[in-house]
């Protein structure tokens, strides 16, 4: 049984216990470790799934269908720390019901919320997040793909690529450069039907955790006025302040992966026999356990507190969210590698729980800003900070 003590920490309330402890539940009830052949459709079963038995409320504001007034961090990390020790899949089609509606959520007129977030809630709407470029990564304000403004909406031209959802998606949240001035100030946001004319899935990506993954090309895709997403030349800023929401709940997810890894690897050292002990009388494994222990606490305490600061005292959280993307993922990565090293060649063997674990994070340390992107974000936060 993973440790649930964090459950009574400051910064959680009697909300966030009841509803760690009734996921936990359902997961064990409803999701297992089984590895499907058909991605999309185990994807759209778990929206489905997490839709039907109300997680997906978690994702959109109470006015929508959702269960809070705006979207509290702390559940949403909750929820995916909890899917994540379960399954890496059922996470990730969580995940992306919430960064693909999080930026209407934040800046949709009341005709798009409606339009969007009740289906999102209910898994009735698959969502996505349609951000990079073959081009850019990394580097969001050099962008290429362009919004060209006409008498009666928008003319889109470009490409996106490692669009998760891509190919199973019902819309698109699409960044693309409207041209107001170079750089950051002139990229604009819009929402895409997947069924706009002039979209194509042109390439679906095969990763080493499967989900569903694409490059997306628009050629001449016309959008509509009502397409736009806030303000024309303000979507860098939505951008980011989408991922400011969405990167403490990445952490989570490596932390659930680590708090897994560390469960599977403490059962395994009290029974694997060494010499007249187990592994677990042995100092060096001692000393591994201690490291995953400490690595596991960091991260929950630099994520809650993210969450905290701006679920309760209203404060942007950008530095706090790099924070802990960075350290959660970073260390999920080790406690896994020690789990693996405990477990022997049953650590690398296909279908082994630390095995898939090894997989699942890899992932986690480059999407929503690489971990060097957060090193830049906090440095730049700390030096503002330090100059006031
Ligand atoms: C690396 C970056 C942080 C660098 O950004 P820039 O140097 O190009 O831009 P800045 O000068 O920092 O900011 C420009 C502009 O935006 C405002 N801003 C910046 N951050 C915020 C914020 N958090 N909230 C609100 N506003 C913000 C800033 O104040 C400036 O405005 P003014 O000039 O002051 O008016 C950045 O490029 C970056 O984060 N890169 C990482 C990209 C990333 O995370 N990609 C992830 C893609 S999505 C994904 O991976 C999931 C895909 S899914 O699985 O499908």
């Amino acid at each position: 049984m993973a440790d649930r003590s964090f459950l009574d920490w400051p910064f959680l309330d009697d909300s966030h216990r009841s509803l760690g402890m009734e996921l936990d539940a359902w997961c064990a009830a409803n999701l297992s470790d089984d590895h499907p052949h058909d991605i999309d459709a185990a994807c759209r079963d778990l929206v489905a799934a997490l839709g039907a038995a109300g997680w997906l409320r978690y994702c959109v504001p109470a006015a929508y269908g959702g269960v809070h007034e705006q979207l509290d961090i702390r559940s949403l990390a909750l929820i995916r720390e909890t899917l994540a020790r379960y399954s890496g899949l059922a996470d990730f089609a969580f995940a992306m019901q919430g960064l693909g509606s999080g930026t209407i959520s934040l800046l949709g007129t009341e005709d798009q919320k409606r339009r969007y977030l009740p289906d999102v809630a209910a898994g009735r709407k698959i969502a996505a997040f349609a951000l990079t470029e073959p081009e850019s990564g990394s580097d969001v304000a050099s962008m290429q793909t362009t919004a060209r403004r006409t008498a009666s909406g928008y003319v889109i031209d470009g490409a996106k690529t490692y669009i998760s959802n891509g190919g199973i998606a019902d819309y698109y949240v699409l960044f693309a450069r409207t041209g107001e001035a170079p750089g950051a100030k002139g990229v604009s946001a819009f929402i895409v039907d997947a069924d706009t004319a002039g979209l194509a899935v042109t390439e679906r990506i095969e990763v080493i955790a499967p989900h569903p993954l694409a490059t997306l090309t628009f050629t001449d895709m016309e959008l509509p006025e009502t397409a736009l997403l806030g303000e024309s030349g303000r979507g860098f800023a939505a951008a980011m302040a989408t991922l400011d929401i969405f990167r403490t709940t990445v952490g989570a997810a490596a932390l659930g992966f680590a708090r897994r890894a560390l469960d599977e690897a403490t059962a395994r050292v009290k029974v694997r026999k060494l010499g007249a002990g187990t592994l677990a009388d042995n100092a060096i494994t001692q000393s591994k356990l201690a490291e995953m222990v400490l690595d596991v606490d960091t991260s929950a305490l630099l994520i809650y507190r993210a969450g905290w600061l701006r679920d309760v005292m209203g404060q942007r959280n950008t530095r706090e969210a790099a924070l802990a993307k960075l350290h959660a993922t970073d260390s999920a990565q080790q406690v896994i590698d020690k789990a693996v090293q405990m477990f022997g060649g049953m650590g690398v063997t296909v279908g082994a729980p630390v095995e898939a674990l090894y997989r699942e994070v890899r992932a986690l340390r480059i999407y929503e800003g690489a971990s060097e992107v957060q090193k830049v974000v906090i440095a730049r936060q700390h030096l503002a900070q330090s100059a006031n």
